[in-house]
């Protein structure tokens, strides 16, 4: 039986009289990954804000397994959902340690010390994205990359059943884009993720949400919605869409601005 997890219905969002996101609809299945893609300034970034209640919605709503969002406590809510979001939080002078720690609050008692398997669970995470070395640097001092992996860690650590991301593959070189969505993956939660790499996107999604001018095009398989006539009319660029032949994903081959 295919269990909705998660349930976004009408969301709309407003911020100084535009109409930013648009009566958005769509579901993820539990253990889905659903890829959010569009052109820049389509809403992504605010849509994912609203399903987190980052930005409070003008109208619709959000269900966690048929409960809505607005019935939960925001420990309970931080304990199903965790958020890697794109622009990082001023954190000062704290070290990565610091940082995954943080993703073990929402299961703790104020001032409630590390168990040993706290510990273990913090260590493991920091060796799934490769950065054990750096267990003691100060995250500001981090490259761009290794911050993202460093909440990526964070993410893993607090052990959600949701996990939402925004541009998660934002500063990582071509190993590390695969790397961290191969580990992703593997935690087997319902991940919801914005993507601007319509190749990662066929990898590794499987639906995806077409925005366009804070609306949907399209909510599909990954297969259905990447197609030369939804990709041209999204993103004014002509491409072509065959298969990868190394892993027999869609692969999109683009030929440049298209100037109809
Ligand atoms: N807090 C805000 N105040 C005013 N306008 C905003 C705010 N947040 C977003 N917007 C506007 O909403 C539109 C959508 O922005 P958003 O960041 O959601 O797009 P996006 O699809 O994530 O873009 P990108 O691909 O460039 O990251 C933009 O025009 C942006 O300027």
């Amino acid at each position: 039986m295919t269990i909705i997890h998660l349930q976004a219905e009408n969301i709309s969002w407003q911020i100084d009289n535009k109409h930013i996101i648009k009566d958005v609809s769509f579901t993820a299945k539990q253990g889905e990954t659903v890829g959010i893609v569009g052109p820049n300034g389509a809403g992504k970034t605010s849509l994912l804000k609203c399903l987190y209640q980052e930005n409070k919605m003008t109208s619709g709503q959000v269900t966690l397994s048929e409960i809505s969002l607005d019935l939960f406590d925001r420990k309970e809510i931080a304990k199903k959902v965790a958020v890697v979001a794109q622009q990082h939080e001023a954190v000062f002078n704290l070290t990565v340690f610091d940082i995954v720690n943080m993703g073990l609050i929402p299961h703790k008692a104020f001032f409630e010390s590390n168990t040993n398997s706290d510990r273990q669970l913090i260590d493991q995470a920091l060796t799934q994205v490769n950065l054990q070395q750096k267990k003691y640097q100060v995250f500001n001092t981090l490259s761009g990359g290794e911050q993202q992996r460093c909440l990526i860690a964070r993410a893993i650590v607090q052990r959600p059943e949701i996990l939402i991301m925004d541009e998660p593959t934002n500063h990582l070189d071509i190993y590390y884009q695969h790397q961290i969505l191969s580990i992703v993956k593997q935690l087997g939660l319902t991940l919801i993720m914005t993507i601007h790499d319509l190749n990662l996107a066929a990898q590794y999604c499987d639906r995806l949400l077409l925005l366009s001018q804070g609306e949907v095009r399209a909510f599909d398989d990954t297969e259905k919605v990447l197609n030369e006539t939804l990709i041209k009319e999204t993103f004014h660029i002509d491409c072509l869409v065959d298969r990868n032949p190394l892993t027999r994903k869609m692969r999109v081959t683009y030929a440049g601005a298209s100037h109809d």
